[in-house]
């Protein structure tokens, strides 16, 4: 099946690169922890992969199409989605009609509205009246509702309780296991690497590690050093 893949990818914003030569392939059914220090370059590198910002240097492929200089519009198109971060739900709409934004069919709307049980007793209510939790479901929600192959995931956490995150995890996993392929950028370290199979570390702008992410989790002082920088 096809993946995604980014080879060399250097980033420039303001004065200086601060994505410096990075490369990533996400598979379909897999799920790719990305973690690292503030300001270390994850989200510059999620825009440059769904096209917000363009690379300096590199490439990008969707199987054997590439797409580095393509618009966001022809990479949805191809199946990339990027939930970036803070992305809001439309208030003034319901949750069902947040979901029929993105979603083709009926059936998609009840497929997705039984990942999230929460949502589907809410489905006519103003998506302005829900939690901060059940708003970013909307937002999870109305993502897979598009059936992306490839899902780039900009700190879904950012404002929520831990345990609020934690019931969004196993949706994430449901649609990774239904083929998608997900870059997840995660504050809650511990969390991101739970769910996920691989992991990438970005430090300053570079790759300190690539590999399994059971090994940062059952090795510490790998995941700190790689913090650190030190590839
Ligand atoms: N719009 C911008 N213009 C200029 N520089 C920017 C812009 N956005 C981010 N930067 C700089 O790019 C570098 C990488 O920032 P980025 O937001 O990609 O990192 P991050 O790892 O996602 O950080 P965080 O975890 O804090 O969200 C930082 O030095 C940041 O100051």
């Amino acid at each position: 099946m096809t993946a995604l893949r980014v080879s060399g990818l250097t980033v420039s914003r303001g004065a200086g690169a601060v994505i410096r030569d990075v490369s990533v392939e996400l598979a379909p059914g897999r799920i790719t922890a990305l973690v690292g220090p503030n300001g270390a370059g994850k989200t510059s590198l999620l825009e440059a992969m769904s096209g917000v910002i363009p690379a300096a240097h590199g490439s990008v492929h969707i199987g054997q199409t590439e797409i580095t200089k393509h618009s966001r519009v022809a990479r949805s198109r191809l199946g990339l989605a990027h939930i970036e971060q803070g992305r809001a739900v439309f208030g003034g709409l319901t949750v069902l009609e947040n979901l029929r934004l993105t979603a083709r069919t009926r059936t998609r709307v009840d497929e997705v509205l039984e990942l999230f049980p929460e949502l589907d007793k809410r489905r006519d209510s103003a998506a302005a009246l829900l939690s901060g939790g059940e708003q970013q479901m909307v937002v999870l929600a109305r993502a897979f509702a598009a059936r992306p192959a490839f899902l780039l995931i900009d700190e879904m956490s950012l404002g929520l309780a831990p345990v609020v995150f934690t019931r969004l995890l196993p949706v994430i996993t449901r649609f990774a296991e239904e083929g998608a392929a997900i870059l997840l950028v995660e504050q809650f370290t511990h969390l991101a690497l739970g769910v996920a199979q691989d992991a990438m570390v970005v430090s300053s702008g570079r790759v300190t590690y690539t590999g399994s992410a059971r090994t940062l989790l059952d090795f510490p002082d790998t995941l700190h050093s790689a913090y650190l920088g030190e590839a």
